[in-house]
């Protein structure tokens, strides 16, 4: 369960981002992140898996307070956690095979990942997780030579083939046409439903927030304004999330 109590986040330069988020997400669930440019979405899943540091309240996953952890413990800690970004971070003068392996072993040689070397059993777990994603046929081709939505894929199996217990995805589809970004949608919905790994995603397609996820959590200027079910998402609530910041 990852869980938010009463949690703000300042910037240094003293800009609060999120203030008094509380939050309660069980494992499995698939939780869509909506809100204006700037609202803090962003902010939030980033405070999850530590690349924020929270300055008031408490935020647990699984138990383990994530803003006591240091060093090696938060290394460990990310382990747990996959991140999804909008622009894929793959190694693109790789193949795809590599790319998902280096991750699987983050703790490989530095000479064995030069010359390429990797454990069969790594090479097994990436495969399994291309084909959790539907590209197994394209494990040796180049990162280069793929579309913008089998990149995003290859990045999707990458954080598979690490076994994570949530997956963050950081406006996971906002640079794929709307045919491509419904497959890797379909790709997110499906490794929910059958790994049971629990999905946030932040997302600026409101149709496919609706359309994809079971709980949508809104946010306004740092705030909280609607936490529910995507079926009870009205155009009265998405009024409340989307508006326009100088309203005050
Ligand atoms: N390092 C920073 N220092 C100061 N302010 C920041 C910093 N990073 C983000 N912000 C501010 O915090 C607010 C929330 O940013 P965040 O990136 O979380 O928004 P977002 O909802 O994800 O936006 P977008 O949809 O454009 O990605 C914005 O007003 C932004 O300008």
């Amino acid at each position: 369960m990852i869980k938010f109590e009463n949690v703000q986040k300042k910037y240094p330069n003293g800009f609060v981002a999120l203030q008094d988020i509380n939050l309660e997400i069980e494992q499995g669930e698939f939780v869509a992140i909506i809100g204006l440019s700037g609202a803090g979405k962003s902010t939030l899943i980033r405070c999850i898996n530590r690349m924020h540091d929270i300055d008031e309240g408490t935020l647990t996953v699984n138990g383990t307070n994530v803003n006591a952890l240091k060093g090696k413990e938060i290394r460990d800690f990310r382990k747990k956690i996959g991140m999804i970004f909008q622009s894929f971070n793959l190694v693109t003068r790789s193949t795809v095979l590599k790319n998902v392996m280096i991750s699987s072993v983050p703790d490989l040689s530095w000479w064995r990942r030069l010359l390429g070397i990797f454990p069969k059993d790594a090479k097994i777990v990436a495969l399994e997780a291309l084909d959790n994603v539907g590209i197994l046929d394209k494990a040796f081709t180049r990162v280069d030579q793929l579309s913008g939505g089998q990149q995003q894929r290859v990045a999707l199996a990458r954080t598979l083939a690490r076994h994570p217990e949530i997956i963050l995805a950081d406006e996971p589809v906002a640079s794929l046409d709307p045919v491509t970004a419904k497959i890797v949608m379909d790709d997110f919905k499906r490794i929910n439903e059958n790994l049971n790994m629990s999905v946030l995603i932040n997302i600026h397609h409101v149709d496919l927030a609706l359309e994809y996820a079971d709980r949508v959590i809104g946010i306004c200027k740092g705030k909280i304004v609607y936490d529910g079910l995507a079926s009870k998402v009205t155009q009265e609530v998405l009024d409340k999330i989307y508006q326009k910041h100088e309203k005050g």
